[in-house]
């Protein structure tokens, strides 16, 4: 459902080259429920907005749901649901009710699956109490409920999230979660999330995809990644010891240095 072939993704700032992803490659199957993980700077937005087709990869290739995301961003866009939750897609000044017609307009939904769907995220997001606000007065956790309802109207194969429950309150993560647990059980929907909150992992992942440095660390279970630091109690002391380990390695290998006398042979 995923595929990311050896992507790489560079900026150039100040014509100094900033390797954002480099070689990136893995494997995200229809229905899989999988997270990416990573240090603040490793390359987990610019991999999502490669995958969604914001950014196009300086090399290497990705496709979502067959496309190609860059070249075939209407297409892909009936097929997947993106929420970035530190942005909204809403219109800011409508009622939310208004923004999702707008985004059923443009989607093409037709009204009365519109309805359906919208009665149905009602019930499991608990919307009714704030559809008739402008979204600029909704709470955090309101608006992110109405981005996350936005993403599904079109009922897309994969749903991609960039930290879907940053700044939201316990009650409010766990009806969020709850409710993509669900989405992926029931529907059979992909789901791929970014995040730096390790509930969202051990509550709703079986995969976890870990990157640093723009390179894919780690790729496997939640059970294998406590495995790579043993000893430690909570699935947030591996990672961090994991994030630890990788400000001190160094990201290429120094270059050998001759010794002083000149070079040696193998010593
Ligand atoms: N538009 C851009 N122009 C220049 N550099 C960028 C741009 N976008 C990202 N970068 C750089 O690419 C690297 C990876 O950034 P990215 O936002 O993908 O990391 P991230 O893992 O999502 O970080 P965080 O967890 O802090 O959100 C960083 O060094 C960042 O400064």
């Amino acid at each position: 459902m995923i595929e990311a072939d050896r992507v790489g993704r560079t900026f150039t700032v100040r014509r100094r080259v900033v390797h954002a992803v480099r070689d990136l490659s893995f494997r995200v199957g229809a229905g899989e429920f999988v997270a990416c993980l990573g240090p603040n700077g490793a390359g987990k937005s610019t991999t999502i907005k490669m995958l969604t087709g914001i950014l196009t990869p300086t090399s290497g290739r990705v496709q979502v749901a067959g496309l190609d995301p860059s070249r075939r961003r209407t297409a892909l866009a009936r097929r997947i649901g993106v929420v970035f939750g530190q942005r909204t897609t809403l219109w800011w000044d409508l009622p939310l009710r208004d923004s999702l017609e707008l985004v059923r307009l443009l989607y093409k939904v037709d009204r009365k699956v519109f309805r359906e769907r919208l009665d149905e995220m009602c019930d499991l997001l608990d919307l009714g109490g704030f559809l008739a606000t402008p979204v600029r007065q909704l709470s955090l956790g309101q608006r992110m409920r109405g981005d996350i309802t936005a993403a599904l109207l079109h009922d897309p194969a994969v749903l991609v999230l960039d930290e879907p429950t940053i700044g939201l309150d316990v009650v409010s993560k766990a009806e969020v979660r709850d409710f993509l647990r669900r989405l992926n059980a029931e529907r059979g929907t992909t789901v791929l999330l970014t995040t730096h909150d390790l509930g969202d992992v051990e509550r709703l992942c079986r995969r976890v995809l870990l990157i640093d440095h723009g390179r894919l660390a780690f790729d496997g279970t939640v059970d294998g990644l406590r495995a790579t630091a043993p000893g430690r109690a909570s699935i947030e002391d591996v990672v961090a010891e994991l994030y630890l380990r990788s400000r001190t390695t160094p990201r290429t290998p120094p270059a050998p240095r001759p010794a002083p006398d000149g070079p040696s042979a193998t010593a």
